[in-house]
């Protein structure tokens, strides 16, 4: 076993969501479908027998303490009651809080990589379930392929979507998932369909159901929408704020993109059914 791990930490983008209802304790029903995309966060992860988590590159404006990576070592170190240690290393380059899942995709990688580094053996599930403390969003990272999910994003079906290329527009404004969830117009009482529905209904009846809140609260998300609707069919992910175009050709893709990224941050990125971090970890 090598002391040493690199993983990606890829994003995911949500191609259609539902809000169904809400639990007691505040939390929403989704029905969602997730995609991962091959547009990654890197992680590197070495070994430690001092048994501390050190992290080697904190993020800007985000205490060591709170961030994911630190705080998924700390809850496996604790779940599995060892004493070994970690240095965990990131190469940031997704958006943070764009709907993108990028902190709850490092924390599935954090997961799954000590997992395999500190030679623990706990099974996916376990992982998953670990993860769902961290973020709604972990569980499908771990999963690590295209999934049907409810709940709160937790109830993971797999499935197989189509793998078109997207182009992501990040809007030069930051979207507060809490705020999203707490709007008084957020429509929470979509009817439930069923999975079959959802895909034979295909991209052109997929919505999000977070959209109309957030144009009118973000009047910048709107306006890069409204951009991007000019080109091909364009949502929200997530509960944004970044947006996502599809294309059927890499061409043309990279070329929206290229004009995006004169006034947003903007990628071309293709769709996957498969996470990358699976494909690394060999499973
Ligand atoms: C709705 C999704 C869809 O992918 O949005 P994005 O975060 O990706 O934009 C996610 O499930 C979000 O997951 P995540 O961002 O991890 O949310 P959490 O930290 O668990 O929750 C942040 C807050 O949002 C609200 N929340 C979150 C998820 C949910 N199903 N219902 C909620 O009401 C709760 O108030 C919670 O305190
Ligand atoms: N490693 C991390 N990467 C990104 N965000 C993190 C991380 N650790 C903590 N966070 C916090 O989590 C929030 C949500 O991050 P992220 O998962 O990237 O967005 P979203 O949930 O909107 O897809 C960020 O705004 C940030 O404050």
């Amino acid at each position: 076993m090598s002391a040493s791990l690199t993983l990606p930490a890829p994003a995911k983008l949500n191609r259609m969501l539902h809000i169904v209802g809400r639990r007691d304790d505040g939390y929403h029903e989704l029905q969602t479908l997730f995609q991962i995309i091959d547009l990654s966060d890197s992680l590197t992860l070495t070994l430690r027998e001092d048994g501390n988590i050190h992290l080697s590159t904190p993020l800007d404006g985000v205490a060591c303490e709170d961030n994911l990576i630190v705080r998924a070592a700390r809850l496996l170190q604790r779940h599995a009651n060892t004493t070994q240690g970690a240095t965990l290393a990131i190469d940031k380059r997704l958006p943070m809080g764009g709907g993108l899942g990028g902190g709850s995709s490092n924390a599935a990688t954090v997961l799954a990589g000590l997992n395999k580094l500190w030679q623990l053996g706990l099974s996916s599930e376990a992982l998953a379930k670990l993860g769902l403390e961290l973020g709604a969003d972990v569980p499908v990272f771990i999963h690590g392929h295209s999934a049907w999910a409810e709940g709160v994003g937790e109830k993971l079906t797999t499935v197989t979507l189509d793998t078109p290329w997207f182009v992501i527009i990040h809007p030069a404004v930051s979207v507060s998932t809490p705020r999203v969830f707490q709007d008084p117009e957020l429509t929470r009482d979509s009817r439930p369909i069923t999975m079959a529905r959802a895909l034979q209904g295909g991209a052109s009846e997929w919505r999000n159901d977070c959209e109309a809140v957030v144009k009118k609260r973000y009047p910048q998300v709107a306006e890069a929408l409204d951009w991007l609707a000019r080109y091909a069919p364009s949502r929200l992910t997530g509960t944004g704020g970044c947006l996502f175009a599809t294309f059927e050709s890499e061409k043309a893709a990279r070329t929206v993109a290229e004009l995006a990224g004169q006034r947003w941050p903007a990628w071309a990125a293709r769709g996957l059914n498969t996470s990358p971090l699976q494909d690394a970890l060999g499973c």
